[in-house]
Parts: structure tokens; C-alpha cells; sequence
């Protein structure tokens, strides 16, 4: 078994290794302009279109992150980058739900026990104790409740807050009240207090996080991005926060990265901001689920992470 190998920062000899360990019969290579010898797997990140055009012969391209809209959107580019009936997959969880977990959880208390306004009367020398937050007027929404939203979605139920989501078929996570399809968006959006991103980038859900959405929210709401920068419109965001209809946000992600110098966004004092990171991919996790997803393959199963193209995601 031949598997190729393409991601422009991962250190790329601890994959070629880690990869030989996991599967010890096959033959692991960086892939290089001009290889176009046989190869029965491939392993890519932002791929080059002549690593995987023309290679009929592939059993299966495996992306090495949860988000495939860069290699969809290469593909819709060049239809042929993918030769047809190939199977794209991509990572699920792989240790990326417990880094969404330890995100959203963590930033969910902060807001919850007013820190960033014990921050703000810090700045003023102010000793001031404010009011506490009821659990009850803080209902959590996700949006998107797959593999990373779904167990985001749990962990906070466990911490007693109402915790809702949204997502284009019904879920059943204990504790999570689910709501699916646009005809549910608005129920959804009612009361939600704090709303956290987790869709894929798929034409349906571009600019989904814009004026029209953000005013259906609770008054005084806050606001987590972890997915994607094109979910959200920026300059709503902006607006909504001068207007006091959102109080807080905290995004990991932008429509441009990294953030430009100049992005309005970086100065402002209500919105926090990590460099997409919220959840990386773990090596060692990703490679002992891509090895089990060959052996499947390999044994004739259906193994679960491959991605629709007809859907986006
Ligand atoms: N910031 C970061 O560091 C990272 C960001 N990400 C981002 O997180 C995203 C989610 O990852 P993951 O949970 O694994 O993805 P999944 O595919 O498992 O989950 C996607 C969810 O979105 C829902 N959804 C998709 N389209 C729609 C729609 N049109 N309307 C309503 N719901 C919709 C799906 O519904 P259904 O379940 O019914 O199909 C599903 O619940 C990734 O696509 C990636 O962009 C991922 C990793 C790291
Ligand atoms: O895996 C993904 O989709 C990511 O965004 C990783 O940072």
C-alpha cells in the first residue's frame, strides 16, 4: 500500500513515521512536484491540484482537519482535482472536540461570572460588586451540532446552564433542547443569550451570522465564532455591539487571516480574540484514525468521516 503525504507547516517526518507505525506494510512518502507514481491513499492539506488530478487509483484522500470548504472550494475550481468516486475524508474529533470543550466552557464562565466587567472597573481602580448572572437567563445555542458542536453542546449542559442547538437534522444529547432546519432558526435564535459557531462553511451558512440574526438574540447576548470566518459579518458584529444588543464576543476565526493590521476588530474592548486555534489537529489521534479508517476500507466497510460533496461538508 502506497500512501502520499502533503501539509505545508505540519512537521511532515513525524507523519511519514507515525503513519509507517500505524500501518507497518505500507509505504509512506512526501509527496514532491513530479511524483507521479502510484499511490493508494493521500493525506493533504491545501493540496496542490497535481497531487491528486489524474490519480484514478486512490482509495482515499484524507484531509487533515475538520473543515474541508479549502479543499471543496479548491475543487470547485478544478472539478478534476478529485478524480471521480474517490472518497474524501476528514478528521472527526481526533481530539478537537476536548479543545472546543475547554474553549467554549471556559469562556462561557468567564462571561457568566462578569469578568470582563470586573475587568473593565479593574481599569478604573473600582471596587464594585455587580449583580450576579441566573443560570436561567443564560441560554447557550449552538450553531451546528455535529461532532465538535454536539460535545461542546454536552459539556455545558453538564455545568447546569439551558443549552440549545441548531443543525439541519434532529439531535437527541442529553440535556440539549435541538431544533433543525431554517424553519427552526428563529425558534432557536429566541432567548438564545450566548451563541457559539460551530458550522461548516457550506454556501448555505456564509454571512449567517449577520444584523438579521444577531437582533433575533437576547438582549445583552454574547457571541463565540470557532468555525469560520465567512459565518460571520463583521461589520454587524461591530454595529450590534455599539448598539448594546450584543455585549460581548470572542472569535478565533476572520474572513481574512491573519486579522489585518488595520481590522477594526482587534482594538475593540468587548471582543476577544485567539488566532485560530481553538481546536488544532492532534498527530498522534488524527493517525491512529486515519489507520483505522484504511483498515476499514481495506476490510470492505463503510467507515464513518466521509465527507458529502453534495452537501458541502
Ligand atoms: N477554529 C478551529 O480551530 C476549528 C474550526 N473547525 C470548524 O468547525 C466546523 C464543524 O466541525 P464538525 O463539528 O467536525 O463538523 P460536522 O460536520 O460534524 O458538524 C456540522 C454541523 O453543522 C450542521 N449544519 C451543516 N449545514 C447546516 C445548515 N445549512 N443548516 C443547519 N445546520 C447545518 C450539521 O447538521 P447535521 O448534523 O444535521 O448534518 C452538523 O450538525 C468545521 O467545519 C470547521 O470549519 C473545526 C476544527 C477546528
Ligand atoms: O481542522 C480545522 O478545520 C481547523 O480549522 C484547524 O485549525
Amino acid at each position: 500500500m502506497d500512501i502520499i503525504f502533503h501539509h505545508p507547516t505540519f512537521n511532515t517526518q513525524l507523519w511519514l513515521e507515525g503513519m509507517q507505525q500505524q500501518l507497518p506494510g505500507a509505504t509512506v512518502r512526501q509527496w514532491h512536484p513530479g511524483d507521479n507514481q502510484p499511490a493508494d491513499y493521500a493525506l493533504v492539506w491545501h493540496p496542490p491540484v497535481e497531487m491528486l488530478s489524474g490519480r484514478e487509483t486512490l482509495k482515499g484522500v484524507f484531509a487533515l482537519g475538520a473543515g474541508v470548504d479549502s479543499i471543496l472550494s479548491k475543487l470547485q475550481a478544478h472539478p478534476d482535482m478529485l478524480p471521480a468516486g474517490v472518497p474524501l475524508f476528514r478528521l472527526e474529533d481526533t481530539g478537537m472536540a476536548l479543545q472546543m470543550q475547554e474553549y467554549a466552557v471556559s469562556q462561557v464562565l468567564h462571561w457568566f461570572r462578569r469578568f470582563d466587567d470586573y475587568q473593565a472597573l479593574k481599569q478604573q481602580s473600582k471596587w464594585q460588586p455587580l449583580d450576579d448572572y441566573r443560570r436561567e437567563d443564560f441560554t447557550i445555542g449552538l450553531l451546528g451540532a455535529g461532532v465538535l458542536g454536539g460535545k461542546v453542546a454536552e459539556s455545558l449542559a453538564a455545568w447546569g446552564f439551558p443549552v440549545r442547538c441548531w443543525s439541519r437534522s434532529k439531535k437527541e444529547y442529553p440535556g440539549v433542547t435541538s431544533f433543525a432546519g431554517t424553519e427552526q432558526l428563529g425558534d432557536f435564535l429566541k432567548g438564545t443569550r450566548v451563541l457559539i459557531n460551530l458550522l461548516p462553511n457550506t454556501p448555505q451558512t456564509v454571512g449567517i451570522i449577520n444584523s438579521q440574526l444577531l437582533n433575533q438574540l437576547a438582549d445583552e447576548a454574547f457571541v463565540m465564532n470557532l468555525a469560520r470566518g465567512v459565518h460571520l459579518v463583521e461589520s454587524d458584529l461591530l454595529a450590534a455591539l455599539e448598539s448594546g444588543k450584543v455585549k460581548g464576543a470572542m472569535l478565533d476565526v476572520f474572513a481574512k487571516e491573519p486579522l489585518p493590521m488595520e481590522s477594526p476588530l482587534w482594538k475593540h474592548p468587548r471582543i476577544a480574540i485567539t488566532p485560530h486555534l481553538a481546536a488544532v489537529t492532534r498527530p498522534q489521534e488524527a493517525m491512529e484514525y486515519i489507520a483505522k479508517t484504511i483498515r476499514q476500507i481495506e476490510n470492505g466497510e463503510s467507515p464513518s468521516g466521509q465527507v458529502s460533496l453534495h452537501h458541502g461538508y
